[in-house]
Order: structure tokens, then C-alpha cells, then sequence
């Protein structure tokens, strides 16, 4: 197989060099200019390792009108990533081996980057009894992630039989931390400005005190629990006391969370409707220090394509959820690397590195050496693009950043060797 070389390439930001892939690994590191190939120009642009997500909403089976494996990873390749993990919360729920496998071969058989699907912990999303977690861990899928992403598994005792049961396989319960009672008809965060707008709030400590409870929970019972979408200055402090304490606890917050305030939902667009909601200004700059500091250990989309009926019309009546995969890296370049906060190698530790361990993904997160699958992406962080709705991949326009300029682009992006994405486009 011939080589592919790109050419003048800063792995994490560093010094250029030429990275050389052949056989689906990067074969050689080379002083820059010397190695040979079909040449890749990536003068001025920065590698990093494939992007990996914990949390995409793919909506096959049972939504296809708002995205599909197809469409949705074809989004993934073209913000960077070579694995999504496909959330539970399809219809018909992954909560069996046969529709884990069905989500797994549907996104091999689109060739974009690899699919590792989530299981439901609860038989339908149902949060009564605990789903064949042991039969999708050992199915053609390999399950190791289980989640009822959606809703929050409130009940302590299958909350507490989850996280037992997943120790078999080295898996881990990532928890949609929402107290139900605590947000019956929550429409944003609850605040003096929740008040003003008349909105019912979602208050802080829905989330804090499920996170807590489930720290304790894990402790106890010696698992791996990861927190879905943390969105508070609380709960990146429970975290933090949980990780001094050396508990096998792990975070992840969108790229959303870090960036955009409660204050949007002043212009009732239900762009702007989330789940967990928009937070302070204050709770957005304690998340961008989480993530600095390692509290937080990854950033994960939360990409949830909603089709245009589904998000038009009133705010209380629309779903929650924004588009992520397409402006993900643009979005923690402006929020960590524009300000500081993180340097490249930081990027990749939260966007593939950390991601790819929690979620036991072989083969992906690896670092750019010699012998490594060659999953890779370049990025130009000199790039500035305006967000068009019309233009994504994605089956649906739920973006917050409509009409925004955005810095770093992803120019191309390799599975295994193999271009997805090429000059920024589909290859
Ligand atoms: N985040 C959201 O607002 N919505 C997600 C569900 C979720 O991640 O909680 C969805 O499936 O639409
Ligand atoms: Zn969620």
C-alpha cells in the first residue's frame, strides 16, 4: 500500500514533521520534507489524535427523518472524529444485543469512522429493570458504555446493580445526572432569570445531588461510573473531591456548556433548549477550569439532531438538544486554546485520549508514534469559517452557532491510514 505523508505537520502543536502512514499505522516520524509519498500539504497545520466521542445521538433506528448512522457520522468525520459512541435512546431503545449489533454494522457499513454503541442500563429507557447489559457487552458490539442518556436512573438500587454488574466487563454507567422531581416541566436554568422570562427553572442541585449520591454509590460498591454533560460550578466540585479521593469517577462536558449562557434563552429561540440547560456565566468559566485543571476529564458533545418541527414553535414545547459533532473542535478552541487554558496536547487528552479510555476503545486515543493506528486528524487553527446551518452534514440545523464565526478548521481527517476527509470535505 502506498504511503501517505503529511507533509510539515505539528503533531499536538509542536515542531512540523513528516508523519508517515502506511498499512493503517503511522509507519514513520520524519524530519519534515524528507519522507515519500503521496504528500498531504499540511504546512502550518496541527495534528492530533482522531477525535473520539462519548456522547452522540445517531436517532437510528426510529428518527431517520431528524439523522441516521450515515449521516451522523459522516458529520463526525468531517469535525474530526474517528469514533462516536451511539447513544441508547433510539426507538426501538438499544437495550438489546440485536439492536446494539444493528447500530454497530449500520455504522461499519457507512465506513465514516467507527460506532461503538451504548447500551440502555433500563429495558426501555424505563429505569424499572436493568436491561442484558452481560449480552451486548459480549455481543459483535462490544458494549462497554451503558447509559439511559435521556433520562436519569434515579432508582438507588438499580442504580447500584448497574454499576455491579458492569464490573464483569470492565464497563462503566455513564449517568444523565437529573433528579426527576426536582425538574418536573423545567424549561431552563433556575435563577433570577428563569423568574424574569418565566420559564420553569432547572435548578443546580438536580444535578449535584444525583452526582453525589452516584459517587457514593460507586465507591461503595468499588465501580466505574462517568457523569454525563456536568454543567454546574457544584458538581465540578463534588468531582473534584471525588478525584482526590481517588474514586473511579469520570466527567465529561459539552462543547456548548463551555461556551454559551443562560442568558440566550432571553430570546425564546429553542435553538438555544437544552438539556441539562445553559447555566450562569459563572458556572461556565468554573467548567472551563474543570477541564484545565483534569476535574473534567473529556469533552463530549451531547449532539442531539432534532428535526425542524421538533424544534419550531414555542419553547416549552420544543425538544432539548443542539447540534455538536461539526463545530466541536472549533467551539473548545475558542473556549481553552484562544484563552489559555489548554494547549494542544490538552485538546487531544479531552477529545480523544480520555474518551477512548473510559469508553475501553481499542485502537482509538492512541498517541501519534511510530506503530500506532493511524488515526488522525489535521487541524488549521489560523482558519476562521461562519457557521451555516445549510451547509453541515448533519440531517438536521439545530445549531446554536448559526451565523457565527468560528476559529479552527478541520482540513482532513484518517481512519486507520484511509482519508474520510480531505481539503475539509467529504473524501
Ligand atoms: N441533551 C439533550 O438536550 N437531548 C438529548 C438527550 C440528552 O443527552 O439528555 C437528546 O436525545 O435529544
Ligand atoms: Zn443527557
Amino acid at each position: 500500500m502506498t504511503a501517505t505523508v503529511l507533509r510539515a505537520a505539528r503533531p499536538y502543536g509542536g515542531d512540523p514533521v513528516d508523519l508517515v502512514l502506511r498499512d493503517g499505522v503511522v509507519a514513520e516520524v520524519l524530519p519534515a520534507g524528507t519522507g515519500s509519498g503521496s504528500v498531504v500539504d499540511a504546512d502550518g497545520l496541527v495534528a492530533l489524535p482522531g477525535l473520539v466521542d462519548l456522547h452522540t445521538h445517531l436517532r437510528e433506528p426510529g428518527r431517520e427523518d431528524a439523522e441516521t448512522v450515515e449521516t451522523g457520522t459522516r458529520a463526525a468525520a468531517l469535525g474530526g472524529f474517528t469514533a462516536v459512541h451511539a447513544m441508547a435512546n433510539t426507538d426501538p431503545v438499544a437495550d438489546t444485543a440485536g439492536v446494539v449489533e444493528q447500530v454497530w454494522r449500520l455504522g461499519r457499513e457507512a465506513g465514516h469512522c467507527d460506532v461503538a454503541p451504548v447500551g440502555a442500563v433500563t429495558v426501555g429507557l424505563r429505569g424499572e429493570r436493568l436491561a442484558e447489559l452481560g449480552a451486548m457487552a459480549e455481543s459483535a458490539a462490544r458494549v462497554r458504555v451503558f447509559s439511559d442518556d435521556g433520562h436519569c436512573v434515579s432508582d438507588a438500587v438499580l442504580m447500584r446493580r448497574a454499576l455491579e454488574y458492569v464490573k464483569a466487563f470492565d464497563g462503566v454507567i455513564a449517568q444523565h445526572a437529573q433528579e426527576p422531581r426536582l425538574t418536573e416541566g423545567a424549561q431552563m436554568n433556575e435563577g433570577a432569570l428563569s423568574g424574569v422570562l418565566g420559564l420553569k427553572g432547572w435548578p443546580s442541585v438536580a444535578e449535584e445531588s444525583v452526582i453525589a449520591r452516584d459517587i457514593l454509590l460507586t465507591a461503595h460498591v468499588g465501580s466505574r461510573l462517568h457523569v454525563c454533560h456536568v454543567s454546574t460550578a457544584g458538581s465540578v466540585e463534588i468531582l473534584r473531591l471525588a478525584k482526590e479521593r481517588g474514586l473511579a469517577v469520570t466527567a465529561e462536558v459539552t462543547p456548548h456548556h463551555l461556551l454559551l449562557d443562560e442568558e440566550l434563552a432571553a430570546t425564546y429561540d429553542a435553538v438555544y433548549k437544552v438539556n441539562p440547560p445553559l447555566r450562569s456565566k459563572a458556572d461556565v468559566e468554573a467548567l472551563r477550569q474543570g477541564v484545565a485543571d483534569g476535574t473534567i476529564d473529556a469533552i463530549a458533545t451531547d449532539h442531539a439532531p432534532h428535526a425542524g418541527e421538533d424544534k419550531e414553535g414555542e419553547w416549552a414545547h420544543a425538544l432539548p438538544g443542539m447540534l455538536g459533532l461539526e463545530t466541536a473542535l472549533s467551539v473548545a478552541q475558542l473556549a481553552l486554546v484562544d484563552t489559555g487554558l489548554l494547549d494542544w496536547a490538552g485538546v487531544a487528552e479531552r477529545l480523544s485520549v480520555a474518551p477512548a479510555r473510559i469508553g475501553r476503545l481499542a485502537g482509538q486515543g492512541r498517541p501519534l508514534s511510530v506503530g500506532e493506528p493511524a488515526n488522525v486528524v489535521l487541524v488549521d487553527p489560523a482558519a476562521r469559517w461562519t457557521v451555516d446551518p445549510a451547509a453541515l452534514a448533519s440531517k438536521s440545523r439545530n445549531t446554536p452557532y448559526a451565523g457565527r464565526e468560528l476559529p479552527g478548521r478541520v482540513v482532513a481527517t484518517f481512519l486507520r491510514g484511509r482519508a474520510t476527509v480531505l481539503d475539509g470535505a467529504l473524501a
